[in-house]
């Protein structure tokens, strides 16, 4: 991140990141917006045009030395959770510092300010909070909706919005109004991962109470405290936010997370055929898990038309991944997806999911004939026994389901199983890589939800110990690349082939293509270099499909290429151009973020 060339020949483009800012805040004010501060870089030229002398000490450092000494505060903090509100601080005061934090040690971070930690951080959101970010709207208050979400910016001021209802976080579950933390970590992302603008996203969290009895109980919780709010009440809520989400902000591209179960995908099949919409859980997920797949299978020497895949935990992320691979392997084979789905097995707690098991909508069309399991066991043991699959996949938030006896029985069946436990947070997984490659003498191939540390084992040429790195297959190997791409060309939807040209931009990356013991996916320190191929490939599918609505979109795969990286936010202090309040844009008289006073302890850079 801001090491990747800028080409002055798209510095024109609204979205350009090249050249100078233009600023009307002075003093205090400007010191203390994030989008603006550099603090002690202040350029000696900046502190007195910008009344700023008297409010700094008077030695000027770069960003590099400012880092060097976030660096230090940062580990000095005892756990992850005080570094996770560390970094939410550092964030509210400087974010080119808190961008640059991040992407200098973007392999340590990356699961302090996402999974695991977020996942603390958002169970303890009422405990630990200190000023609000993001818009939390209220269903109670459905007719303030347009008011409270126009604060947020002018018409074409808003490129990514991300929506939670809070249900279904990561893997803990309902988290009410907690869940903001989970939309302003996705911005993080797209951001740190795809140069989305930070000062043109917004998230939102729809407050429709919750059904987590800890939080109902607690005098703290900063929610609605009853029950969720469910049916046409909830459904009109939800549907107020993106009509006028689409009103306001009608460039703007929607990311849902996290809703719950029943909702995730009843809303994403409402407003996908209208609007720039994406679920992450379903759709992002579906799409990284099909390229580690494909990686696995590369490695295997087999075809998605070899393809046998259980999916245990058949909830909104399992059945998106046994869709994104039915999709896949109807394309390879040019049949249709009804025979496709012949080839996935979907476990549940009831076990298999036959015809006669009660099955949602969602999960209809991979129910196993009834008349096939009857007198049969159906637990996932049995099931691989029977099935013979090589890949296996968790999604169950199931610690620990995935036994060594299953695990085994994967190894028995097939010579290299690729077996990915995805559930979150770390805790979650149905099994740890260290025992999926000791129970398999290493021959499988793993990638997991949450990173894991490198395990070492005797899987080298006869014996030797070797060290096997394990990716993490999760939506955000996929998901900043696919909003970035689609941002940027506008597209008034998101199609099937867009998300296919993502996997495919995804799975072409995978260090496995070229090294067999290499990681089945690219790790984060590629995530730039992932995130332009995706959104390439996501522009170009756009373009074919007639749904990107940008005009001057380059051709040629280079010139793409360059357009995309001019148009990605690097962490840079770029030079301040003063202007007067009055005829200001809104961005330059700082209104694009509602700003608070700061406070807390953590303050460590002004
Ligand atoms: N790695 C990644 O990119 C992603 C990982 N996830 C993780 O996947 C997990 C599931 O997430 P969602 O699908 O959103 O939740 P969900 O609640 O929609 O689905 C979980 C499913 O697992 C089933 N399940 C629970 N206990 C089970 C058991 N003992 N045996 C069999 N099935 C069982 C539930 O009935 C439900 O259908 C979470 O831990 C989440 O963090 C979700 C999205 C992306
Ligand atoms: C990764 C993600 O989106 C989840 O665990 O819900
Ligand atoms: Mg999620």
């Amino acid at each position: 991140m801001g090491s990747q060339q800028k080409h002055p020949k798209f510095a024109h483009l609204p979205l350009a990141t090249s050249g100078p800012l233009e600023c009307a805040l002075k003093g205090t004010p400007l010191l203390t917006h994030p989008y603006f501060n550099k603090g002690s870089a202040f350029t000696k030229e900046e502190r007195t045009q910008f009344e700023l002398t008297g409010l700094l000490p008077p030695s000027i450092q770069t960003l590099e030395q400012q880092v060097d000494r976030a660096y230090q505060q940062y580990s000095t903090r005892h756990d992850d959770l005080a570094k996770n509100t560390f970094l939410s601080s550092m964030k509210e005061q400087n974010e080119v510092l808190y961008f640059k934090l991040l992407s200098d040690h973007l392999t340590e971070m990356f699961s302090v300010v996402y999974t695991p930690t977020e996942g603390d951080a958002i169970q303890n959101y009422s405990r630990i909070f200190r000023r609000p970010e993001g818009c939390f709207l209220n269903v109670h208050d459905i007719d303030r909706i347009p008011h409270d979400l126009s604060l947020w910016g002018h018409a074409d001021e808003i490129d990514y919005i991300v929506v939670t209802d809070g249900e279904e976080i990561l893997g803990i579950g309902d988290q009410g109004c907690g869940g903001i933390l989970i939309s302003t970590a996705k911005l993080v992302l797209t951001t740190l991962c795809a140069g989305i603008h930070p000062n043109r996203t917004l998230p939102v969290v729809l407050d429709c109470g919750t059904d987590n009895e800890e939080l109902l109980n607690d005098p703290l919780y900063l929610g609605l405290r009853h029950k969720r709010v469910r049916g046409d009440e909830y459904d009109r809520f939800v549907d107020t936010f993106v009509q006028s989400a689409r009103k306001l902000y009608p460039k703007a591209y929607i990311h849902f997370e996290d809703f719950g179960l029943p909702n995730a995908r009843r809303l994403l099949e409402k407003y996908r055929p209208e609007i720039p919409c994406f679920n992450d859980d379903v759709q992002g997920t579906g799409c990284v898990t099909l390229a580690a797949i494909m990686a696995g299978l590369h490695v295997s020497k087999q075809k998605l038309a070899d393809l046998r895949l259980v999916v245990f935990g058949a909830g909104t992320a399992g059945v998106g991944i046994a869709d994104q691979v039915r999709d896949a392997i109807a394309a390879e084979r040019n049949i249709g997806k009804d025979e496709a789905a012949k080839q996935i097995w979907l476990i549940d707690k009831p076990g298999l999911l036959t015809t006669s098991t009660p099955l949602n909508p969602a999960q209809e069309g991979f129910a196993r004939p009834a008349e096939e399991w009857e007198g049969s066991k159906t637990d996932l043991e049995s099931v691989i026994d029977r099935v013979k699959p090589n890949v296996l996949v968790g999604t169950s938030t199931k610690p620990k389901a995935f036994t060594e006896s299953v695990v085994r029985a994967m190894a028995r069946h097939t010579e290299r199983p690729v077996i990915l436990p995805l559930s979150n947070p770390t805790r979650l997984h149905e099994a740890v890589p260290e025992d999926i490659l000791k129970w398999t003498d290493g021959k499988a191939l793993v990638a997991t939800g949450s990173p894991f540390k490198p395990v070492k084992g005797p899987w080298g040429p006869g014996g030797k110990e070797v060290e096997l790195e394990v990716a993490e297959c999760n939506n955000s190997v996929v998901f900043p690349g696919i909003g970035l791409g689609s941002v940027l060309c506008r597209a008034s939807r998101v199609t099937d082939k867009m998300l296919v040209a993502a996997v495919s931009g995804v799975a072409e990356l995978s260090p496995a293509l070229g090294d067999a013991t290499a990681p089945l996916l690219p790790g984060v320190d590629v995530v730039r270099d992932v995130s332009v191929r995706v959104a390439r490939k996501v522009v170009q599918a756009a373009v074919a499909e007639g749904v990107a609505t940008e005009e001057g979109i380059p051709e040629d795969e280079e010139t793409l290429d360059e357009w995309i990286r001019e148009q990605m936010w690097d962490p840079v202090y770029r030079p301040l151009k003063l202007v007067g309040m009055e005829g200001a844009s809104r961005q330059a008289r700082g209104e694009m973020r509602v700003v608070g006073s700061i406070g807390g302890r953590d303050q460590s850079e002004l």
